[in-house]
């Protein structure tokens, strides 16, 4: 199967300056101070009461529950989803002894330009003139070679934790695609590539605690390149989402809650009737955060386009069929105006210049 490490090789992402060790900073470097105008607008979220749904995926209405979330969220958080809590422990262990690794030993496993695997800041912060509070670590296939530099002793121990999360979420990630393609009306059989295998990506996140929380930014306002994204947060809360109407909305740790995340790819596939949630993280002086994304999306080169099921004389195709990868490839150049490359006709407001989603 082709790999999506192809996105990168044709347009490489530049962000491997050598950053400081974080946790070391007394005070805010200018290089990390974002101001009002780079700071897409201000710290205080005004969501009226407002809160992310929580579903309980044994409920019989799951599906219309879900369905319902994606339309008016973008996002829900999923209870009783069924991955035990010894392994989200597990792979949060993983996140928290990687990124305490002096930072000398992480970069042996930095990320290359036009690569996708490895240590390294977020592949989005070259569209920005400042840095974000944050690291990340990205797994695409074996981690092996990449665990081998990090941990020369234990790196099995650490792969196998991996192997087992990324099996396991590919049912959790299957199951909440069933149930989402059922709420538009779609069967398994109805979407041809469904039975083959789909593709993921696995991101472990850390946002070490801040001298100046206020200005500093830990992830960037972006939406996800995926059908869904499935983030485990530990219980420290600071990501936010927007919701039109509402502003930025903290999403509250739940205990053993999995967020997810509808992604560009969904919102291309439900012809704009599932829109892709704007995201970032916010960051604290006291605790630090670590997330693990599973960022699921069709095999590579499968193109995806709005389901026939979905398109009519009434509502026509609203965007072009595009593979995984060349989507990529659009993010990499054009980062939160990637889905207006692909966009047939044009919406009225853009993700960069009004916070706002298109279709
Ligand atoms: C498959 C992918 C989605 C992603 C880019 C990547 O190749 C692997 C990392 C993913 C991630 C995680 C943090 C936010 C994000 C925008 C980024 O910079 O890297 C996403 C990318 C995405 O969804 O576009
Ligand atoms: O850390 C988080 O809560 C969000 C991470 C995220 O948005 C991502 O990895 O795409
Ligand atoms: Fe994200």
């Amino acid at each position: 199967m082709p790999s999506l490490s192809e996105a990168y090789r044709t347009h490489p992402v530049h962000v491997q300056h050598k950053h400081p060790d974080l946790n070391s900073l007394q005070e805010l470097p200018e290089s990390y101070t974002w101001t009002h105008t780079n700071l897409d607008d201000d710290h205080t979220s005004n969501n009226c009461g407002e809160s992310v749904p929580v579903i309980d995926l044994n409920d019989p209405n799951a599906s219309k529950m879900i369905g319902h979330a994606c339309k008016t969220w973008g996002v829900y958080q999923v209870v009783n989803h069924s991955i035990p809590m010894k392994l989200l422990h597990d792979i949060q262990r993983v996140g928290e002894t990687l990124f305490s690794l002096p930072s000398h030993q992480k970069h042996k496993a930095a990320r290359s330009p036009d690569g996708v695997s490895g240590y390294g800041l977020a592949r989005i912060s070259c569209f920005f003139p400042k840095l974000m509070w944050s690291e990340g670590f990205t797994i695409i296939g074996s981690p092996l070679d990449h665990f081998r530099q990090l941990w020369p002793q234990e790196y099995h121990k650490y792969c196998d934790i991996v192997t087992q999360y990324d099996e396991t979420m590919k049912k959790l990630a299957r199951k909440l695609m069933w149930l989402t393609l059922d709420s538009l009306g779609i069967t398994k059989e109805e979407l041809k590539w469904f039975g083959s295998k789909t593709c993921a990506a696995l991101q472990l996140n850390s946002y070490p605690t801040c001298p100046d929380p206020d200005r500093a930014m830990g992830l960037a306002a972006h939406t996800d390149s995926t059908l869904l994204t499935i983030l485990h947060q530990n219980n420290i809360s600071g990501l936010q989402v927007h919701r039109k109407g509402a502003g930025w909305v903290t999403v509250q740790p739940i205990s053993g809650g999995l967020v997810v995340n509808v992604g560009d790819l969904l919102h291309i596939l439900s012809n704009g009737s599932y829109p892709s949630v704007l995201h970032r993280v916010m960051v604290n002086r006291v605790q630090q955060r670590l997330s693990v994304a599973y960022l699921c999306g069709p095999p590579p080169n499968v193109e995806i386009c709005p389901h026939p099921k979905l398109v009519g004389p009434n509502q026509p195709p609203l965007y072009r069929a595009v593979t995984w990868n060349e989507y990529l490839g659009a993010k990499a150049k054009h980062f939160n105006k990637a889905l207006s490359t692909v966009r047939l006709i044009s919406g009225l407001f853009d993700v960069n210049n009004n916070t706002e989603q298109v279709g």
